[in-house]
């Protein structure tokens, strides 16, 4: 029978490994493959049989030598190209079968098919031709992993013949397989080669041979003919098939569904290894529910901060006296403005800075260049107590303080008397402003108006007389506004635009800053928190790739290109961002919820960062899979057949 012109053809191609390419795996092969022929390879191990298979399926291309492919020049074509005509002229079957344990069989059937792009339809036609040519067809919806060893090597011909190649290449499709169980496997591949397709089957196996029309013999690289005695086979020369051109352009519609594939490809590697894969989602949920939690607490917590301020800002006003103002000015302002109707009670308070009044605890460390005292140092005088409703002990301390005369006292805030090491309550001790001893006549315990007194040396007004200072005025409820107005005209009726006054609706603004400063800290929180999830994320994608390294090659045998295989990888990760955050986002508000019933107050969904947090979380997933990516494209296709 005349064989027609070769299908493969390889002249004078040798394959060296080594630093400088100095050994030679493959020597000098001239080997012409004709259509519909069944070519057995024997030899040794380590002879080169599977380096050689490698070079013909075109899963290596770092070769020398020629080698024309259906007429086409396999050295002259692009890595895509490549892909495109592996994909399209063979079908592999290797030693191990390598099929995903977590997918059924037709769905593993079905890899090549969904690689190339074809239509589910045309999937489902091939698959179960495909199967029904190895007799799988009643094993169809199984997991793969509940097969057989016969039958996931029956699998591995079906996923091979299901692409309708032109060549199968088989690297010891049978050496896994008990001996009957390998004749069944040898005799499914004979069949097919009846019906047309052209076989290369490599193996140690010299029994295997016997199904051959040519057995050729490695021996050191070297291969030479052992026997040509095509067997007698009845066969349609019409079904003989011959190489796809590498120029059969692939369609737009067959370019979305590749990419449609390889976005379900990627949920299903993140849906199947479960454990991994909640790993890593927890990660990134943990920094969402970091991030969404904080934006929640903080929009709460602000919300708190209005409440209380608009609280204040019904009965405060707070007039502003310059330095330089006058004892007598000062108290004739208080009189004017204690005389008006709604006025309830003034005080008057002032904050000194460092170079007014410096603060120690002890007379010497000051010019020892002690660091300086923390807090603040205050000057007031004893109605401010009254107007602040501070409460101090002991609870006279106010009358202590006003009934000082010319004395030097102080009242400390509660925290000043541990940050000074003061004993007890500090009665009775002295702590030095400028040099000068005061002794503490109280201390105070809550100052809910003015926080800040708990940090704070207070010390007698009328000491630090020309300061800067506020009168703090307290006014009937719901009287602040109309004050704030009545004061400056009662203080100077001629210029009234030169008195300064604020009441707390003015401090919004001081709120708003107060906000942002929270949100930033937040925000600074939550950006380390998704940094970690990016690289504890990117570091066990970027190890799992080692594991998945047969997967990847068969894939890419299979003609996923290098851009397939990293795209796969990069919606591996957009998934896994995006479940990370939509888990996140539920966490964070379970946790700002939680802190918002502990304290009493209304919880408040922040629903900018919850409208962001998916898109942050696709990002993200993207970010981290963008190293693991880049190596899985790496991964050579010729690791599938070892
Ligand atoms: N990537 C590689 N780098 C260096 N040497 C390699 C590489 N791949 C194969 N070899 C070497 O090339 C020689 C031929 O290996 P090959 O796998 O082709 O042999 P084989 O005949 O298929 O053996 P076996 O039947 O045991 O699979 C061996 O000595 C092997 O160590």
């Amino acid at each position: 029978m005349n064989p027609g012109p070769p299908l493969l053809s390889l002249h004078g191609v040798s394959r060296r490994y080594g630093d400088h390419h100095q050994w030679a795996a493959v020597r000098d092969v001239n080997l012409t493959i004709s259509p519909g022929e069944f070519v057995a390879v024997i030899g040794r191990s380590g002879s080169g049989k599977s380096t050689l298979l490698n070079v013909i399926a075109l899963l290596d291309s770092d070769w020398e030598g020629t080698y024309d492919i259906g007429g086409v020049n396999a050295k002259q074509l692009s890595g895509p190209d490549l892909d495109f005509l592996r994909a399209k002229t063979f079908g592999f079957v290797f030693q191990s079968s390598y099929a995903n344990p977590y997918e059924t069989t037709a769905r593993n059937v079905a890899l090549g098919l969904a690689i190339q792009g074809i239509p589910l339809r045309e999937q489902g036609e091939s698959v179960s031709r495909a199967l029904d040519l190895v007799g799988l067809t009643g094993r169809s919806s199984s997991l793969a992993r509940s097969l057989s060893g016969g039958e996931r090597q029956r699998l591995a011909i079906a996923r091979a013949i299901a692409t309708n190649p032109s060549v199968i290449v088989a690297d010891e499709p049978t050496g896994n397989l008990d001996s009957e169980t390998g004749n069944q496997v040898m005799e499914v591949l004979s069949e097919l080669n009846r019906s047309g397709t052209s076989l290369v089957v490599v193996t140690h196996d010299p029994e295997i041979a016997k199904y051959a029309d040519r057995v050729m013999r490695m021996n050191d690289g070297v291969l030479s003919e052992t026997r040509t005695s095509p067997r007698r086979k009845t066969r349609d020369s019409t079904t003989l098939r011959s190489v796809t051109s590498v120029n059969a352009q692939a369609g737009r519609s067959a370019r979305l569904r590749r990419a449609v594939e390889r976005v379900f490809r990627a949920i299903n590697n993140v849906t199947s290894r479960p454990l991994r894969s909640v790993a890593l989602i927890a990660a990134f949920a943990l920094a969402f529910a970091g991030l969404v939690g904080a934006a929640g607490i903080g929009s709460t917590a602000s919300q708190q901060i209005a409440d209380r301020l608009t609280a204040a800002a019904r009965d405060e006003v707070r007039v502003n006296v310059p330095s330089g103002t006058t004892t007598d000015q000062r108290i004739a302002w208080m009189t004017r403005i204690r005389a008006l109707d709604h006025v309830e009670s003034v005080g008057e308070i002032a904050t000194l800075d460092a170079g007014t009044a410096r603060t120690a605890r002890f007379a010497l460390l000051p010019s020892l260049n002690d660091s300086p005292f923390p807090g603040s140092t205050l000057a007031a005088d004893p109605d401010l107590f009254n107007v602040l409703r501070v409460q101090t002990t002991p609870s006279d301390a106010a009358r202590l303080f006003a009934a000082s005369g010319g004395q030097r006292v102080a009242v400390v805030g509660h925290s000043v008397v541990e940050s000074l090491g003061l004993a007890q309550d500090g009665l009775g001790a002295e702590v030095w402003v400028n040099g000068e001893p005061y002794s503490i006549v109280g201390t105070i315990t809550a100052s809910p108006r003015q926080p800040n007194l708990l940090t704070s040396v207070v010390v007698p007004m009328h000491l630090f007389s020309s300061t800067s200072s506020q009168l703090v005025v307290r006014t009937s409820a719901g009287y602040s506004g109309p004050l704030a107005k009545a004061i400056p005209l009662a203080l100077s009726p001629t210029a009234p635009g030169s008195i300064s006054v604020e009441t707390a609706s003015e401090l919004h603004n001081l709120r708003i800053g107060v906000q942002t400063d929270l949100n930033g800290l937040l925000g600074s929180l939550a950006a380390a928190l998704l940094a970690l999830a990016v690289l504890s994320g990117a570091s066990a994608m970027y190890l799992s790739v080692q594991s998945r390294t047969q997967e990847l090659a068969l894939s890419r045998a299979l003609g996923l290109g290098q851009a397939g295989v990293a795209a796969v990888f990069l919606w591996e990760g957009v998934v896994i961002g995006l479940a990370g955050a939509l888990a996140g986002i539920s966490g964070g508000l379970a946790i700002s919820v939680s802190v918002a019933a502990a304290h009493g107050w209304t919880a408040l969904a922040p629903w900018a960062t919850i409208a962001l947090s998916p898109l942050a979380g696709a990002i993200c997933g993207a970010v981290a899979a963008f190293l693991p990516a880049m190596r899985a494209a790496k991964i050579d296709p010729s690791e599938a057949i070892r």
